[in-house]
């Protein structure tokens, strides 16, 4: 009888493995955080051996942990950091360069001379890919590797390399490369995918100067990625469902009807809203996506990436030393009279989504005499929904406005931050039970593909509130509030952006 799914979570500081049963109930956990590398201003690396490593070092802990044998887990299910870029070795399966992070801002040239090459171009990107053109993405990351790493762009001609983002990756080494796969989200984000053939865009790859013999085959997000290499765990198991972390929680969220949201607050911080078969073009420079894919019919997803959400606490806890534990900021936002007049712009690699704006810098704007360490990291925290207004505007001013928003990631713990996140909004914020949404949205995939699972009906069943935080400002104070931060903003910007 298999009675698991292992679900691998793998994140931009940690790698996370988590064992769900039939009930979709976390049995077992464990994580490993891995090293940043940071080897220029700008640039963000990880070791392609971390992430291995501590994958499966993890996976391997719950099965330990959980005290059962590989052959009772009916699939695994895989949900990554999405854009984070490698290319390896067909043959030797070494990868040629460190893996190159979302975060990283080294093509930002790249981009900026894409855009002035063409008018033309960004209009193109925007109409095939639903993204915009932004170092975020894993074109011009493949580019770079291939252009700077001797020898690379031959070998690639010559069909020797293998780009994947981390999802492939991952299913390389786990089937010892007897597959090179990924699945339509993670293409979604590579600014090589046309989202509406589905298909691998030649010009996207002209335009980028990518081969297309580096690519990995497209599948839905529930589908056979391959079967594990039993020397990794005893047994052969299939690798049934893939998503990009942010399209996996959407999906763990059991976000499937158009109209529902969910926003995620880790590392930074992810808005998408259901928009169905619809692929919403946005005119506030939001990202149209693909929510997920299964039988091959595309669900879209709108969405507002902001880069700074837990790095912010992080940066006060680490770099300032202002606090010595995430958890601190909810007692010290509570001790913090509301008045303070702080604003923390995060703007630490620039600023996403509405603004996309890479060279802006962060900022702390207010501070008097009487400014301490509760009023800066109160204002960290509330940075945070500030800038999920801001998404919440653009999307207003795109038309749609989420008829319900579940929230996860690690701050959503911090119950002052999601009343004041309702607050900010002037929307119901609805709390589920398992926070771990990306690894259960991809166990889910998992489990729908070896038939754990036989409908989304089942899985919204499956879905439980913790908690729902209601709004309780009236809208002068909000706006007031809301103000100052989109003063700070414009004080911040240093391209030509747009203006909420
Ligand atoms: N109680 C809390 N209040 C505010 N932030 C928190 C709290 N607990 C955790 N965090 C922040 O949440 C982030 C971790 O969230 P997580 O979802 O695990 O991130 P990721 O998957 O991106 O690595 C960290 O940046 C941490 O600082
Ligand atoms: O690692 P996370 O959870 O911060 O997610 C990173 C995103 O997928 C980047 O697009």
């Amino acid at each position: 009888m298999t009675d698991y799914i292992l679900s691998i979570d793998q994140g931009t500081t940690s790698s996370r493995a988590i064992l769900f049963n039939r009930d979709g109930e976390l049995c077992a956990t464990s994580q490993q955080e891995f090293p940043q590398h940071f080897p220029n201003d700008g640039w963000v690396e990880h070791e392609p051996d971390d992430i291995w490593n501590s994958v499966l070092s993890t996976c391997q802990g719950v099965i330990k942990q959980h005290n059962i044998n590989a052959n009772q887990i009916a699939a695994i299910g895989i949900s990554n950091q999405r854009e984070t870029t490698m290319i390896w070795d067909r043959t030797t399966g070494e990868p040629i360069h460190r893996a190159i992070v979302w975060q990283d801002r080294r093509t930002a040239a790249t981009c900026s001379e894409l855009e002035s090459a063409d008018s033309k171009n960004e209009q193109t990107i925007k109409d095939k890919t639903g993204l915009l053109i932004d170092p975020y993405f894993s074109a011009t990351k493949i580019s770079w590797i291939l252009d700077n790493v001797p020898g690379a762009r031959e070998k690639a001609e010559r069909g020797e390399l293998a780009f994947g983002t981390v999802d492939t990756f991952l299913i390389w080494k786990l089937t010892n490369g007897a597959s090179h796969t990924t699945d339509a989200t993670n293409a979604a984000r590579t600014s090589l995918f046309n989202i509406h053939t589905q298909q691998w865009d030649d010009d996207l790859l002209a335009l980028f100067n990518v081969p297309k013999s580096i690519l990995p085959t497209v599948l839905d997000s529930s589908a056979n990625f391959g079967t594990v290499d039993p020397q990794w765990f005893g047994e052969s198991i299939c690798i049934g469902g893939v998503a990009g972390d942010q399209h996996a929680a959407l999906f763990g969220q059991a976000c499937f009807e158009a109209g529902m949201a969910k926003s995620t607050y880790g590392t930074g911080c992810f808005l998408m809203l259901n928009t169905g078969k619809k692929a919403l073009s946005s005119q506030n420079r939001l990202l149209t996506t693909v929510a997920y894919r299964l039988n091959g019919e595309v669900t879209y997803a709108l969405e507002g990436s902001i880069f700074a959400a837990g790095t912010t606490i992080q940066w006060l806890r680490d770099g300032l030393k202002l606090i010595g534990d995430a958890k601190e900021t909810e007692a010290l936002a509570l001790q913090t009279p509301s008045e303070h007049g702080v604003y923390l712009v995060p703007a630490f690699i620039g600023l996403g989504a509405p603004y996309w704006d890479p060279n802006a810098r962060g900022a702390i704007f207010g501070l008097t005499r009487d400014t301490g360490i509760k009023e800066i990291v109160t204002a960290g925290l509330q940075s945070v929904a500030y800038q999920t207004k801001d998404l919440q505007k653009a999307m207003e001013l795109d038309g749609v406005r989420p008829t319900a928003l579940r929230v996860d990631g690690g701050m959503v713990a911090n119950n002052w931050l999601m009343q004041f996140l309702s607050d900010m909004l002037g929307a119901t914020v609805d709390r589920p039970t398992i926070t771990e949404t990306s690894a259960l949205g991809a166990a889910q995939l998992a489990g729908l593909q070896v038939g754990f699972y036989d409908s989304l009906s089942q899985l919204s069943d499956l879905w439980q509130r913790d908690r729902l935080f209601e709004p309780s400002w009236a809208k002068e104070k909000r706006d007031t509030y809301y103000d100052g931060w989109l003063e700070s903003i414009e004080k911040v910007k240093q391209g030509e952006t747009s203006s909420l």
